[in-house]
């Protein structure tokens, strides 16, 4: 049966997604729900009008798939030049979250971090005071489990359905709709935004309760700034040891510990150059938010832990907008 947010829109989605160079494994294992992100959708049932909150780096590209396809898209930003592109191309605005989600069925969100999130959320012309029966919430920032409960709490209150989806792959796979979702909350908001998840992603999981999504996000980052960290400092010993850290590049890339994040990664980093897709200041908030995750069931995390250090340092160091990879430069000058 349609949701009451629900009705039929030809929407046109690129059958062949081509895979992205960093992020492109998109099939394995895994014993939760999941669904592939990779099929026709044309015909289905879809959210007539779409709410897009939040156009950075990932919000704009995700905002202009959907657009791209078809979907009926209002979009605010706090900067509202951000929006400016999207108008162009046919896209709605309104002067609020509150406004967009009070003129959508369902309106998406992708904000920096938790204070953000919930501020746009859930503040004083917030996304929740548009909320209503029939209406969902869909926040894709990477926020901790505490502030995605309490933003679903501020929905529900209002009647509506709310499910977390935070992503995993960065500025590439958003332009290329090659995104991996890690959803929970409310279930048939799931399966209703599921055709807007798979126009911007080619993966998708559906974790159960609220804070499920989050704590596997964060989960992921962790691993990934810890890994970016020792990558950065065996980029550099191989080059004080006289060997060419680009031939290191290229024995990991051939070895079992092989990932498209070195290969992509490690030639900009070779040349002091980091073209910004996950900024580093956005790395540090997720390891911080990890180690806050840890904490909360006393696990330790200590290799995490020192890795948020290096990236603290390289913060202090001005380096807050650059990608995530110039945490290497928190290691050079000793
Ligand atoms: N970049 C990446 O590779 C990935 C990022 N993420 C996560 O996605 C989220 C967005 O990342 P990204 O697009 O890179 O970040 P950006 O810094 O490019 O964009 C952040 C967005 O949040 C808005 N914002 C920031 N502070 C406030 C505030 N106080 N009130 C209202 N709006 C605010 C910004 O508005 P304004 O334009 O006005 O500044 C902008 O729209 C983050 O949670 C990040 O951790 C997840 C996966 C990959
Ligand atoms: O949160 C950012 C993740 C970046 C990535 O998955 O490449």
């Amino acid at each position: 049966m349609a949701m009451p947010w629900s009705f039929s829109l030809q929407v046109t989605v690129p059958s062949l997604k081509s895979p992205t160079s960093y992020n492109q494994c998109s099939s394995f294992n895994t014993n939760v729900r999941c669904q592939s992100a990779n099929e026709m959708i044309q015909g289905v049932e879809f959210p007539s009008r779409v709410g897009f909150l939040g156009l950075g780096i990932m919000g704009s590209p995700m905002a202009l798939n959907l657009l791209r396809s078809g979907c009926d898209i209002t979009v605010w930003n706090r900067t509202k030049s951000k929006c400016d592109p999207l108008i162009s191309l046919g896209a709605k605005y309104e002067a609020s979250p509150a406004e967009v989600a009070s003129a959508c069925n369902v309106t998406f969100a992708m904000l920096a971090d938790p204070e953000s999130a919930f501020d746009v959320a859930c503040g004083p012309n917030g996304a929740a005071k548009g909320m209503a029966p029939g209406k969902g919430y869909v926040d894709v920032s990477t926020v901790d489990c505490v502030t995605s409960k309490s933003i679903c709490k501020h929905v529900k209150d209002r009647g509506g359905a709310f499910l977390e989806a935070p992503v995993s792959g960065s500025k590439k796979p958003a332009e290329d709709g090659q995104l991996i979702f890690l959803t929970a909350g409310d279930k048939p908001l799931y399966d209703t935004v599921g055709p807007l998840l798979d126009i911007m992603g080619k993966f998708r999981l559906y974790l159960g309760e609220v804070g499920n999504g989050a704590a596997m996000k964060l989960i992921v980052n962790m691993i990934m700034g810890s890994m970016m960290a020792t990558f950065s400092e065996g980029l550099l010993l191989s080059e004080k040891v006289g060997l060419d850290p680009n031939t290191l590049v290229e024995v990991i890339s051939q070895s079992a510990i092989g990932a498209p994040m070195f290969s992509v990664k490690g030639p900009p980093m070779v040349k002091s150059q980091y073209p910004t897709a996950f900024p580093l200041k956005h790395q540090q908030k997720d390891l911080r938010l990890g180690l806050s995750l840890a904490e909360s069931v006393s696990q330790p995390v200590p290799i995490a832990a020192v890795a948020n250090e290096l990236y603290k340092v390289a913060k202090s160091r001005g380096l807050s907008e650059e990608d995530f990879s110039a945490v290497i430069e928190a290691l050079k000058g000793s």
